[in-house]
């Protein structure tokens, strides 16, 4: 059996660090990040607003991730030893494979494979900061927040919505242990009613 969730939801939500607990709490379990499929710098486009356009789907090599993706699904067993996860013998027949990244949902090809779609939010001042303390390859020049991330953040999330795409919203804010434990019983319901 073989199983596609998503962690998706805005930036610094906290969707790596529940892909890490599920990643090591799960059986015969592979992460892809979206992060790292970003386009090399000289490849961003600049917009009108003078911010380099690093949160449109366009600044991701999204074929390059799709192929990752194929990779697993024709072979789930060989992709996994070769990411390093050792196939578990009581569970040899399952494999869940998590895509955790900021825009998951906006991919054509990739939005009707997943089994489950987990969205995380916390309230805009709690996103800008936690996000004022991270540095990304490319520190965030300032007012890139205001000027680009949020209002894109914005755009996507509505557009998902108006497309009708079904995600469970997870609320980012609740302690990382409960969000863990709802989201593993919630995949753990999914793998029974996949096998009935
Ligand atoms: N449930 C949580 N409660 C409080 N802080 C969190 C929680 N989950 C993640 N964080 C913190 O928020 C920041 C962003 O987390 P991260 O998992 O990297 O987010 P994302 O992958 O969505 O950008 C990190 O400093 C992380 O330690
Ligand atoms: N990883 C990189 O090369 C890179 C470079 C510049 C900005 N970013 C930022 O990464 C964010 C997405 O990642 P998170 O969801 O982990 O925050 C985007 O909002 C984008 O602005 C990433």
């Amino acid at each position: 059996m073989k199983l596609i969730v998503g962690i998706g939801g805005m930036t610094n939500g906290g969707k790596t660090t529940l892909a890490n607990g599920l990643h090591r709490s799960l059986p015969n379990c592979c992460v892809i990040h979206q992060d790292d499929f970003f386009k090399p710098q000289d490849q961003i486009a600049v917009g009108e607003d003078g911010f380099k356009q690093w949160d449109v789907l366009e600044s991701l090599d999204m074929e390059a991730m799709l192929s990752t993706v194929q990779a697993w699904l024709s072979n789930p067993q060989k992709f996994a030893r070769a990411h390093g996860v050792s196939v578990q013998p009581g569970a040899p027949d399952t494999h869940i494979l998590l895509l955790e990244g900021f825009l998951l949902y906006s991919c054509k090809p990739l939005v009707d494979l997943y089994s489950r779609r987990y969205f995380l939010t916390v309230p805009y001042e709690e996103c800008k900061w936690r996000r004022s303390t991270r540095t990304y390859a490319v520190p965030d020049p300032p007012g890139l927040f205001d000027g680009h991330v949020w209002p894109m953040y914005q755009k996507y999330k509505r557009e998902m919505e108006a497309n009708g795409v079904d995600v469970v919203y997870l609320d980012g804010t609740k302690p990382r242990e409960e969000l863990l434990r709802e989201a593993l019983e919630d995949i753990q319901n999914s793998l029974l009613n996949a096998a009935r």
